[in-house]
């Protein structure tokens, strides 16, 4: 079984605008609401994609019932740990003129030592050897920074595979545990190491991270496409041109693609192409929609690999 692990969930609103001028009263063209958090994102494009998954996290208890009809009604299974307050919701600003992106995300609700103990027996009781666990997003309020790296170390105890999406400290020390895979994407490499703009500078920073005992490295650089870095391989994925309508969960999608790929056992080249495809079908969609399958199996067969080293 995959699981996905959100521990600060959110509302993604969406907000599409001609321009956004600071300081000034702005109209919006439309919006946009979603549920969304970045493993919530993943449970949503395992769905599409065909599979299954159980989503794990919190929840904020205050607007939680309209957050799990959405899951529900996806037909996403999910066992949240209730906490006290709201779950956030994060504002994605969408300016269609020059297409420019810009996420403004909150930093959500407070968890107690209580609400962690909770997600941690239920990460416990679930958790079985060969279980696929995604490990991603930021951490709310009361959580240190380490609790990555303790999950993992749970995690792994009981012979799950781990696939971790964090940024800063919490990227950092998740790393220290050696989880099967990492998917940093270009900035979020950049917070913890310092390397030059090309490619072979990027590739080995991946390299090393391997070195250090992650199996596979998916280091994701928007528009200038994706290397997924192995043992002795490295890949590199070229862009696709797509109308882009909203880049959020376009990561997530790849993340949701590798978790698909490795529980249905496919090689590594192809789950590649898959989390390409998934992530470019996903930014043709309006806010933090799903990308469809139809569409990710058009991407497929058009997607660039080649095989970097
Ligand atoms: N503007 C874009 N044009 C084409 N592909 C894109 C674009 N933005 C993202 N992608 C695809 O989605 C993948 C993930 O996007 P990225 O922005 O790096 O991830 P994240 O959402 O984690 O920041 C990229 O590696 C690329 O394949
Ligand atoms: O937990 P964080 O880092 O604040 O990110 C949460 C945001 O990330 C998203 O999951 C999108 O993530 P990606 O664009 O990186 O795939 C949004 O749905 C959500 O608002």
């Amino acid at each position: 079984m995959i699981y996905t692990v959100t521990l600060n969930p959110a509302f993604d609103k969406t907000i599409y605008l001609d321009e956004l001028i600071k300081g000034h009263v702005n109209r919006s063209v439309k919006s946009i609401m979603d549920i969304g958090g970045k493993g919530i994102n993943v449970s949503k494009v395992i769905k599409s994609l065909g599979g299954e998954s159980i989503a794990l996290g919190f929840i904020g208890d205050e607007n939680k019932d309209k957050f799990i009809k959405c899951l529900n009604s996806m037909g996403i299974k999910n066992d949240l740990v209730f906490v006290a307050g709201e779950t956030r919701t994060n504002i994605k600003i969408v300016e269609t003129k020059a297409n420019i992106y810009t996420d403004i995300n909150q930093r959500g609700f407070s968890i107690t030592p209580e609400d962690l103990e909770e997600l941690l027996s239920k990460l416990r009781s679930y958790a079985r050897e060969g279980d696929i666990f995604v490990l991603s997003g930021s951490l709310p309020a009361g959580v240190d920074n380490d609790v990555y790296m303790n999950l993992i170390n749970i995690l792994k105890e009981k012979g799950a595979i781990i696939i971790l999406d964090a940024d800063g400290e919490a990227l950092k020390n998740g790393l220290a545990a050696k989880p099967d895979i990492v998917k940093p994407n270009i900035n979020e490499l950049r917070m913890i190491y310092e390397f030059d703009d090309d490619f072979n500078s990027i590739v080995s920073v991946g390299r090393e991270i391997i070195k250090q005992g992650v199996k596979k490295v998916i280091i994701s650089m928007g528009n200038k496409g994706a290397f997924y870095i192995i043992e002795d391989e490295v890949f590199y994925a070229k862009p696709q041109r797509v109308e882009v309508k909203s880049t959020v969960g376009a990561g997530d999608s790849m993340v949701a693609a590798i978790s698909f790929g490795i529980s249905k056992y496919m090689e590594d080249k192809e789950i590649f192409k898959l989390a390409v495809s998934s992530a470019t079908a996903a930014i043709i969609e309006e806010g933090t929609k799903a990308p469809s399958r139809e569409n990710v199996d058009e991407l497929m067969k058009k997607v660039s690999i080649e095989r970097w080293m």
